[in-house]
C-alpha cells in the first residue's frame, strides 16, 4: 500500500525551519516512522515579504499564518507549525491548535554591543526592536533610550547590531537557542520586570478540526504543561482583544496541578501600567487567563486603551 507523505507546512525563515524540523523529529520518534513519511513544505508569507515596517502597521499577526492556513484548510497541508506567539487568538473556522511542543525558555534576551545589560547602556543609547511590548518595557525602565524599528529574521537583526546600527537589541531567548545562537546573549531579562509576550517560546501545531489521521499522529507529541500554560496566556490575550497596538506581556507557570499567571499591560510610552496575578487549577487554565484579562481590562478602564489609538 502506498501512503502519501504527511505534509508539514512552515515559513521559510531559519527559525521557522528549525521548528518544523523539530516537529518532524518528534513525530518520527513518537511513532518510529522514517523521515520519508514526512515532507516539510515551505511557504512564503506576507509577513516574511514585508520587512521594513512594524507588524502592527501592516496589519498584525495573521500575516505570518494566513498562507499556511489557506493551504491547511484546502487539504494541501496536513499540519502547519508556528511560533505560538505569532498566532492570532482567533483561528479560521475549521482549524485549531492540536498540540504544543515542550516549551523552550520563554524569557527575552538582551544582546548588547556597547554594554552587556539593559541597565548599563549609556544615556541615550539606541535599541532596535519592532515589538511594541519590548519598546514599552524599555521606555518604562529606561526612558532615555532611543528606539529603532528592527525587523527581519534573527540573523538580519544580529547583522544590523554587528554593523553598529544600534547599541543593543532584544530577541526571544527561545529562538536563539533553537538556532544554536545563544552565545550572542549578554543578559537574560527577568520576567518579573520584563514579561515575555504571551505564548513566547512555544511551538504549536495547527491542524484541521476532525481529521482523525492527523490527530492520531499529533496527540502523542503534545506537551500538556505547555498546552495549559500557553492556553492560559492566549486566553489573557483574547480577553484583551489581542490588539497588536496594545503592549501586553504575560506568562503562566505550571507546577503539578497548579497554575500561576502574571500579566501586564502598559501604554506604549511605558508610563502607565496594570499588572495582574491569578492562580488556580491547571485544568482551569483558559478560564484563569480570561479572568486575568477581564480584570486587568476593568482595572485599566476604557481610557487606557483609547489613549493611543
Ligand atoms: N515575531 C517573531 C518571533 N516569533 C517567535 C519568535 C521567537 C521564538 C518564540 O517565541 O517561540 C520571534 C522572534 C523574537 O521575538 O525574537
Amino acid at each position: 500500500m502506498q501512503t502519501k507523505p504527511f505534509r508539514i507546512g512552515t515559513r521559510g525563515s531559519p527559525l521557522a525551519l528549525a521548528q518544523a524540523h523539530e516537529t518532524r523529529s518528534r513525530l518520527m520518534a513518537a511513532h518510529g516512522l522514517p523521515e520519508e513519511m514526512f515532507e516539510v513544505v515551505v511557504l512564503s508569507t506576507t509577513g516574511d515579504r514585508i520587512t521594513d515596517r512594524s507588524l502592527s502597521e501592516i496589519g498584525g499577526k495573521g500575516l505570518f499564518t494566513q498562507e499556511l492556513e489557506e493551504q491547511l484548510s484546502s487539504g494541501e497541508l496536513d499540519i502547519a507549525v508556528h511560533s505560538s506567539k505569532d498566532m492570532p487568538t482567533k483561528l479560521p473556522d475549521g482549524l485549531h491548535i492540536a498540540a504544543y511542543l515542550p516549551r523552550e525558555d520563554f524569557r527575552d534576551a538582551f544582546i548588547g554591543r556597547t554594554a552587556s545589560t539593559l541597565k548599563a547602556l549609556p544615556d541615550g543609547a539606541t535599541v532596535g526592536t519592532a515589538s511594541l511590548r519590548r519598546q514599552a518595557l524599555i521606555r518604562r525602565l529606561r526612558p532615555d533610550i532611543q528606539l529603532t524599528i528592527f525587523r527581519g529574521s534573527v540573523g538580519t537583526r544580529l547583522r544590523k547590531l554587528d554593523e553598529g546600527q544600534v547599541d543593543a537589541t532584544l530577541l526571544a531567548f527561545a529562538g536563539l537557542k533553537r538556532l544554536s545562537m545563544e552565545e550572542v546573549v549578554t543578559e537574560l531579562l527577568d520576567p518579573a520586570d520584563f514579561p515575555p509576550a504571551p505564548a513566547q517560546g512555544a511551538i504549536c501545531v495547527e491542524s484541521r478540526i476532525g481529521d482523525p489521521r492527523t490527530d492520531a499522529l499529533i496527540v502523542p507529541i503534545n506537551d500538556r504543561l505547555t498546552y495549559d500554560a500557553v492556553t492560559c496566556e492566549r486566553a489573557f490575550l483574547a480577553a484583551l482583544d489581542g490588539s497588536c497596538r496594545t503592549p501586553i506581556g504575560g506568562f503562566a507557570i505550571c507546577d503539578g496541578d497548579h497554575l500561576k499567571f502574571s500579566g501586564l499591560i502598559l501604554t506604549p510610552d511605558g508610563r502607565r501600567e496594570h499588572a495582574i496575578e491569578v492562580e488556580g487549577k491547571r485544568s482551569d487554565a483558559e478560564a484563569l487567563g480570561l479572568r486575568a484579562g477581564e480584570a486587568v481590562r476593568a482595572a485599566a478602564g476604557p481610557g487606557f486603551f483609547d489613549s493611543w489609538s
